[in-house]
């Protein structure tokens, strides 16, 4: 399946989770087995491109992909969680999203010095939560300089607040206009 024809399964919702968002719906894309398979091998090829010793992926959709791609290669997965999920002392950043605001923790044992960690994450939008991920993971240790994601909403400008911190971006499809 080409990266044209995974577009055509992604949902879009009409205002959510407020009035004026464009929410680009993943759950029809993951609902086809064989969209789910070519997705995760595409994003698998970048990471293997990329140089990954390690995938990252965030609560909760990264997990879904990011977990994914991480057993295609045979590489081991860090989770990027929502606060207060880890049972240790964890590494915290605040960021801002599209809609609201959050938090990111890791383990920072999770890294190992200087190992190269690929971010994966189902969609890019204001470029918060990845880059939050990236600065964690940094603190931690490790090389972050790629971020993977099967969508990207380039008028939100998250892959160039990605460029602006060194990471390289890439993307199976774009969504304009939101
Ligand atoms: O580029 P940004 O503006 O930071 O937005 C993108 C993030 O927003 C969504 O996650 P969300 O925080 O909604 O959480 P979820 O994965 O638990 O649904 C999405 O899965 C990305 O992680
Ligand atoms: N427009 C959007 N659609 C789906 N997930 C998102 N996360 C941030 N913005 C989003």
């Amino acid at each position: 399946m080409t990266a044209d024809e995974l577009k055509q399964l992604v949902r879009t919702v009409p205002d959510f989770p407020e009035p004026g968002i464009q929410f680009r719906d993943i759950t029809t894309l993951i609902g086809n087995g064989a969209g789910l398979a070519a997705t995760v091998r595409l994003l698998a090829a970048d990471a293997k491109k990329a140089g990954a010793q390690a995938i990252a992926g965030m609560e909760a959709r990264g997990f879904i992909f990011g977990a994914a791609v991480a057993v295609e290669l045979g590489l081991p997965f860090i989770a990027v969680r929502k606060p207060g999920k880890l049972p240790v002392k964890t590494i915290g950043v605040d960021y801002a999203l599209e809609y609201g605001t959050d938090r990111l923790e890791i383990d920072p044992d999770a890294v190992d010095a200087g190992q190269r960690v690929v971010i994966v994450d189902d969609l890019i939008a204001t470029g918060g939560t990845a880059l939050a991920s990236v600065e964690l993971l940094r603190m931690a240790g490790a090389k972050a300089d790629h971020a993977l994601f099967v969508i990207d909403l380039p008028d939100l400008g998250g892959a160039q607040k990605l460029g602006a911190a060194d990471v390289a971006v890439s993307a199976l499809m774009e969504f304009e206009g939101d």
